[in-house]
């Protein structure tokens, strides 16, 4: 069904065209300046996250056209949706129950074909319980009898990104002794350093990947087998050694994975959505299975609080429709995710994923082409480092790109006064974008360190900040795998919000298999030579030549 006839002739996003032209001329000084409520006004609390909202280019109007256009495009119902099974992956006839791997056991049924799927996912849960307790208490071992030391976790995109972030998120939260590496890329580089360093008698293999025909896993597991077997001496050390998360048994099978040593996945979970099950292995591992939980009551906590709260008051449809307003009403191409905590350094790659793989889409899903644009390139990296980085480009450079930024009000590190250093960084910055400084300002500093008035003028437009550019600021007490698991639930909403407002399915990522069939054509072609014919063009045949040429091939 298509969204709408017709986003752009919507009344709801029309109001929101005329209410963008007086805003223009006013900037968020002015409206900071006439409204002392307003940081309160544009604060809301939720699942243990704080989201101060107030640096947008936003007043009551606004907001108000904003979640009406929400309610417009049929928000409440599609959200109900999503929760309660419905296919809305339509391109792939799925639903998408991330937030059943989260509900906890007293929660109402949730049925796909008929069938509860809760008591499955309960289930694998504590066979996750189990097997991370008899791999740390020594009672699973090694094909030799020796406890496991390291764990290596072979997977990409959706089946490493997700574990990978969280691991790295909660090492304050790390017990036991198991190192958990990781292994993705097909570049050589990424397995041979991994394996460099370990034993094979007590290193333990998890394959994480739904489909279980993902060609950097395949290959990363095969040489994963030979190191191993050939380390062992034992064809069969494999049993012991390999563990996998698929829907595919049959292929985990053939590769030699045991049935009892392969967990489930569903279709109806997306690879960027399933860290929340067994995919979340690694995590638990690394911080046990009772934290793990935690981890699941933190987004379950952001599932209640997106499915109840109303629109205005809502964490993730408030982000969401914050990003429609910049992205099709101010022109921003892009959005900037800073943490401020050393361990969320890699939430932007896995923001990155989920965002940019659900929504970098160009049809509405009736097939109908877009009227608008669809999802900005996010980007990031975490902070005070990006400062000395991007950040002249986020103040000074010609295109407005709104920030989220994100700091805990703790550290788990609390060394000398750097936390305070890192916190007042963190303000600084979003104060810098939403206040900026006028050429008069820049002019009158420049004056009171010395220079001549001409100097002066001459040199103030250079450092005259525009301002009035938004960012969000988001805090939490402190990372926790509670708050950690409510932060990654907020921006799962938050993407589902804004394909709703799109109209387009964001559980499908089919601009990514055109890449994968090309690969497939050109290997051969590089390892055994072309036959007859070209590759697809004279440039890739160039480039072809190239490498076999340099590989004497
Ligand atoms: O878990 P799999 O099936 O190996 O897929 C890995 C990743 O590949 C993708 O399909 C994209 O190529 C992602 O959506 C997915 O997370």
């Amino acid at each position: 069904m298509p969204n709408s006839p017709s986003l752009t002739q919507r009344p709801e996003w029309q109001r929101l065209e005329q209410l963008r032209q007086p805003l223009s001329g006013i900037t968020m000084r002015t409206l900071f300046d006439g409204d002392p409520e307003r940081a309160s006004r544009y604060l809301v609390r939720a699942a243990g996250l704080t989201l101060d909202f107030s640096r947008n280019r936003l007043n009551d109007d606004i907001l108000s056209a904003l979640t009406d256009l929400a309610d417009a495009c049929g928000l409440e119902a599609k959200r109900e949706a999503l929760f309660s099974g419905a296919r809305v992956n339509l391109t792939e006839q799925r639903p998408a129950l991330h937030t059943a791997l989260r509900a906890p056991t007293d929660s109402d049924p949730v049925r796909v074909e008929g069938e509860d799927v809760l008591p499955e996912v309960h289930a694998t849960l504590d066979r996750m319980e189990q097997l991370v307790e008899d791999v740390q208490q020594g009672r699973k071992t090694g094909h030799t009898g020796k406890a496991f030391t390291d764990l290596v976790s072979i997977g990409i995109g959706g089946s490493f990104l997700g574990p990978k972030l969280a691991t790295e998120a909660l090492v304050p939260f790390h017990q036991g002794s198991l190192r958990c590496h990781f292994v993705a890329n097909i570049d050589g580089t990424d397995i041979q350093r991994t394996l460099a360093d370990l034993n094979p008698e007590t290193t333990l293999f998890l394959v994480q990947s739904k489909s279980f025909r993902t060609q950097e896993t395949r290959e990363n597991s095969l040489v994963a087998r030979h190191w191993l077997v050939d380390g062992l001496g034992d064809e069969s050390a494999t049993e012991g050694h390999f563990l996998a998360v698929t829907t595919n048994t049959e292929g985990a099978a053939d590769f030699g994975i045991r049935v009892d040593n392969q967990f489930p996945m569903w279709d109806w979970v997306g690879g960027r959505y399933s860290l929340w099950s067994a995919i979340g292995l690694p995590i638990a591992f690394v911080i046990g299975m009772s934290r793990f939980r935690e981890l699941l009551a933190g987004a379950h906590a952001m599932d209640e609080h997106f499915r109840e709260a109303p629109s205005d008051r809502n964490l993730p449809v408030l982000m969401a429709m914050l990003s429609v307003w910049y992205n099709n009403f101010w022109g921003a191409q892009s959005h900037v995710v800073v943490p401020y905590d050393e361990y969320l350094r890699f939430l932007p790659e896995h923001l990155q994923q989920l965002d940019m793989e659900s929504n970098g889409k160009r049809v509405q899903q009736d097939g109908s082409p877009v009227a608008v644009d669809t999802g900005p390139v996010l980007w990031g990296g975490v902070g005070a480092n990006g400062q000395h980085a991007y950040h002249q480009l986020i103040h000074q450079g010609t295109r407005l790109i709104p920030a989220d930024f994100i700091v805990p009000l703790r550290s788990h590190n609390p060394v000398a006064s750097h936390h305070a250093a890192l916190y007042a960084n963190c303000l600084a910055q979003a104060r810098a974008m939403m206040a900026g400084k006028t050429e008069a300002e820049a002019e009158q500093e420049l004056l009171a360190s010395g220079l001549s008035a001409e100097e002066a003028r001459w040199l103030a437009p250079h450092k005259t900040i525009p301002g009035n550019r938004p960012c969000n600021l988001l805090t939490m007490d402190q990372l926790t795998p509670a708050t950690l698991g409510a932060l990654i639930a907020l921006y799962e909403h938050r993407t589902f919000v804004q394909s709703v407002i799109w109209g387009i399915d964001c559980f499908d990522q089919w601009g990514v298999e055109l890449g994968k069939q090309i690969g497939q054509h050109i290997l051969p072609r590089l390892l055994e030579g072309a036959p007859e014919g070209t590759a697809g063009d004279s440039a890739t045949d160039h480039m072809i030549d190239l490498f076999r040429r340099a590989n004497g091939l």
